[in-house]
């Protein structure tokens, strides 16, 4: 091998993740080359309606997918809350990279904090996980869509269209835009998505050369959190049509996973927890799944998937 091309989205994120990647292959292997090969997704091309109605988060990944199958690139780097909980036949995650800070973030030029917030003020979100907390927290605040690469978001709210937007705080530290951050929601206050912050690494399947050189990519701790909570949304049908958090922490060895499922409005939010021996990743997904359905999950998911199909 004397070559490795990464397949990645054109947003200024999403190249900045495969620079990353890019230069961490390269510190280790200085005798390949490693290229970018920049594409276009659907999901980046439909901007005018959100994310849950168009279908979700395949959208950002199909077309990546499509350059590794057809032997165009060897990897794609993704956020991996954007990848589906299931993969396509015939492809891997080779790596989970270490965490970025997964929490959400306050982003005003007015107010230093939700709470600070006037009624009626206007947060902007396209996220049903992050909708569904505020609301359930701030009923008060109105909760208008938000899409676009986060340049873009951040350019609607200078605007004025908005007093105020969340957005992931690590797409904003990997851009060098910290100082937009007003405040770092608590993750008591808004649970982030599955895998915030990390990136994963997808390959074919049958790429055993190529995952040979990504395993030192891998980051364990980060790993086994992201399994748990990709464990945790698959077992709930893994869909972004609904609002579900899922947040793991490692300490000692073992993980607590929390977890909740919403309706949009913020009128039912479910929760859970529990812990595991980190070696026990999945199956502390399904558990705590477990103790969701038993408070109603699925009925809930089935009425929220209703309503959006409206
Ligand atoms: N849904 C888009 C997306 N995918 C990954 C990130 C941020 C970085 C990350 O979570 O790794 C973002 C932006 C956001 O949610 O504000």
């Amino acid at each position: 091998m004397k070559k490795l091309v990464i397949a990645s989205r054109e947003s200024r994120l999403a190249l900045w993740q495969a620079e990353h990647v890019k230069a961490r292959l390269e510190a280790l292997y200085p005798e390949l080359t490693v290229e970018i090969l920049g594409m276009t997704t659907q999901g980046d091309q439909i901007l005018d309606k959100t994310l849950s109605k168009i279908g979700g988060k395949g959208l950002f990944v199909k077309e990546l997918e499509t350059a590794l199958a057809d032997g165009r690139a060897d990897l794609a780097v993704h956020s991996i809350k954007d990848v589906p909980m299931t993969l396509p036949d015939g492809f891997a995650l080779a790596a989970i990279s270490e965490r970025e800070d997964p929490r959400d973030a306050f982003v005003s030029n007015n107010y230093a904090s939700l709470a600070e917030l006037p009624a009626g003020s206007v947060v902007g979100t396209s996220s049903l996980r992050r909708e569904a907390q505020l609301r359930a927290l701030y009923p008060q605040l109105t909760v208008k869509p938000l899409r676009g690469n986060v340049q873009t978001r951040l350019a609607k709210l200078d605007n004025g269209d908005y007093d105020a937007i969340i957005l992931a705080a690590a797409g904003l530290k990997r851009l060098e835009l910290s100082e937009r951050i007003r405040a770092e929601l608590d993750p008591a206050e808004s649970l982030p998505a599955a895998g915030q912050g990390a990136l994963g690494i997808e390959i074919r399947a049958d790429r055993a050369d190529v995952a040979e050189r990504l395993a030192p990519l891998n980051h364990p701790d980060t790993a086994a959190c992201v399994a748990a909570e990709r464990s945790l949304a698959r077992e709930l049908g893994g869909s972004c049509q609904v609002p579900l958090g899922a947040y793991a922490t490692l300490a000692d060895r073992a993980l607590t996973l929390r977890a909740l499922v919403a309706h949009p409005d913020g009128s039912v939010v479910l929760r859970a927890e529990a812990i595991a021996p980190i070696e026990y990743a999945d199956a502390l997904g399904r558990v705590v799944a477990k103790k969701l359905i038993d408070q109603g999950a699925l009925p809930l998911i089935a009425a929220v998937l209703a309503e959006g199909t409206r």
